[in-house]
């Protein structure tokens, strides 16, 4: 079997991270006989710096070639203060590849690890059994509207299509297959009309495909998501709600930086993967973030653009075994470095 990566590196704690789950990705292509070729690009601020832009074309190019990508993270308060200046923002770059790649069903697992229970900052009955999948619409709502900036006004917009609502919904639909059955629609129906649509059309879905859906606004989701987060399967919402929603289970269950991510097209179109957590300029360049939540989603690289079952489950084992052993990491209230961290998993490889 054949596997024709693109690395994107990026910004801050990116690279640190994707080095580290490369390095993962190699040992279990050579164990699993998987010929892997893997090319680094530049994109976000890294990019900014090169050549001025934040998603070159030949990056994009490269992109839509390969098989899958493997992403860091981007942006950095240097890229804040020079885009007050005019410059080009890195988020724009990740907002264009992911409308270019037409990556629609981002999938953003948090789960409780066995021994983990002390890194959360739930009570230990509470977080027991923490195990959810948040199906996030990417390519549209809030981050693709159309926007004025301004100093004495501004303006974001909100669009939704019922076919943009559609396709994440039979994705989450066929998540919730493969899992428990439940699933959960987060909205804001009492305030916003694109709410009234996703959910009219969450519910035609569902009952093409024989769902059951529970509705729950996104204020009373905030809140259950810390006071109940077991009783939670699969959860679909919209791009803003998923990424803010996201963060936050990703906390209940350990640490943000444990939480992969896999953000899909179509089938037969490459996919890209990344941790959800961005560029941590706070610990940047210090050799101790959490490479857990960039090997995990290597592990859904290797899942949804080749098949690769067994490999992907090898990695996702390593991981917990490696945690169970002990393995912590400064966010996770321990002192393990990257490399440490790396080698621990590798170990159990
Ligand atoms: N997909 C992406 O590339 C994303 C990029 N960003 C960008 O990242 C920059 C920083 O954003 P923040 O709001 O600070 O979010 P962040 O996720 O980078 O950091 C939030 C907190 O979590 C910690 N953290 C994050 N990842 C960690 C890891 N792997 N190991 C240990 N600790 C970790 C950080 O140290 C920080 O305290 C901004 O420029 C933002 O736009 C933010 C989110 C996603
Ligand atoms: C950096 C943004 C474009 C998005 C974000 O925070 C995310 O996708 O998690
Ligand atoms: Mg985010």
């Amino acid at each position: 079997m054949r596997l024709n990566i693109v690395v994107l590196p990026g910004d801050g704690i990116g690279p640190e991270v994707t080095g580290a789950a490369l390095d993962i990705l190699e040992a279990v292509s050579r164990s699993e006989g998987i010929e892997l070729q893997h090319r680094d690009y530049p994109f976000g601020g890294a990019a900014i710096d090169a050549c001025g832009q934040p998603l070159p074309e030949e990056t994009l190019r490269a992109c839509l070639a390969s098989d899958g990508v493997l992403l860091g993270a981007v942006g950095g308060p240097g890229y804040d203060e020079a885009a007050k200046r005019g410059a080009p923002r890195p988020e724009q770059g990740l907002l264009g590849l992911r409308r270019e790649m037409n990556l629609f069903a981002n999938l953003r697992p948090s789960r409780l690890y066995p021994g983990l229970e002390a890194a959360s900052p739930l009570r230990e009955e509470v977080v027991a059994g923490t195990d959810i999948l948040i199906v996030r619409e990417l390519t549209g709502g809030l981050y693709f509207g159309e926007r004025e900036e301004g100093t004495v006004s501004a303006l974001d917009r909100l669009p939704y299509s019922a076919e943009e609502v559609e396709r994440v919904a039979r994705a989450a639909v066929q998540a919730a297959k493969g899992r428990s059955g439940k699933l959960v629609s987060v909205d804001k129906a009492n305030v916003l009309a694109t709410s009234r649509l996703w959910r009219m059309v969450v519910d035609r879905v569902a009952a093409e495909e024989g769902m059951e859906v529970e509705h729950i606004l996104v204020d009373a989701m905030a809140m259950y998501l810390v006071s109940e987060p077991s009783r939670f399967d699969v959860v679909l919402t919209e791009n803003l709600f998923g990424d803010i929603l996201s963060d936050q289970a990703s906390a209940v269950a350990g640490s943000v930086g444990l939480a992969p991510s896999a953000s899909l097209s179509d089938p037969g179109r490459p996919g890209l993967f990344e941790p959800i957590h961005g560029s941590a300029p706070d610990i940047a360049g210090q050799g101790i973030a959490n490479p857990i939540g960039a090997i995990l989603s290597a592990a859904l690289l290797l899942r949804y653009a080749i098949g690769a079952e067994t490999a992907a489950r090898k990695i996702e084992g390593a991981v917990e075994a490696a945690l169970a052993a002990g393995l912590r990491t400064r966010d996770l209230g321990g002192r393990a470095t990257t490399m440490e961290a790396t080698k621990a998993v590798l170990q159990q490889l």
